[in-house]
């Protein structure tokens, strides 16, 4: 059957994301392929440790003292875009510090967010009552929300495995 209306234009929609292991990636490179849209990784200015643990640290700190971290780079021209998806992971039951960075460094008023969160199995947490406040003109969606792999029980099975095999 013929559509009748004109396929959307997706010129005007940014794919913005955050990721540590890459999962959330996957997900802002499907949009991004998919909608033909411009796509911006969200980087800390500072990188967070390569160990985990390291990371988890730092990062619950950050979340407890409510830092915001300095963005390693803003968004070029984002008043040209009308509609964002924004996607990250879940730190510690929330959105992790630099996704509020984002959100303090760029003008969302007028704009629909579309929000686009992985997790380890423990659900959004806060993660969307921080969009509410931080992103308060924007028109929020409802977000896509996906359970992915954990970097803990990933690192744990690699540790059983060179276990079994003595090699550690
Ligand atoms: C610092 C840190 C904190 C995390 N905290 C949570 C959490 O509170 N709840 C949860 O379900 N998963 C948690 N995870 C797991 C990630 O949310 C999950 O693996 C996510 O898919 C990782 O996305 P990424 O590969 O794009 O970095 C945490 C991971 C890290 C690195």
């Amino acid at each position: 059957q013929e559509s009748r209306t004109a396929p959307a234009s997706n010129s005007t929609s940014l794919v913005a994301y955050f990721t540590r292991s890459g999962n959330t990636r996957v997900i802002a490179e499907t949009l991004q392929r998919t909608l033909d849209a411009a796509i911006f990784e969200i980087q800390p200015a500072q990188p967070y440790p390569a160990d985990y643990e390291e990371n988890v640290e730092q990062a619950r700190q950050e979340r407890d003292r409510d830092y915001e971290p300095p963005l390693a780079k803003v968004v070029p021209d984002f008043a040209t875009f009308d509609t964002v998806f924004l996607g990250f992971p879940i730190w510690g039951e929330t959105a992790p510090p630099v996704i509020r960075s984002f959100l303090s460094a760029h003008d969302l008023s007028g704009k629909t967010l579309r929000p686009f969160i992985t997790h380890g199995g423990y659900g959004p947490g806060s993660s969307l009552d921080v969009l509410g406040d931080r992103a308060a003109g924007a028109a929020i969606v409802a977000p896509f929300i996906l359970e992915a792999d954990q970097e803990r029980r990933t690192m744990n099975q690699v540790r059983g495995w060179l276990d079994e095999n003595q090699l550690r």
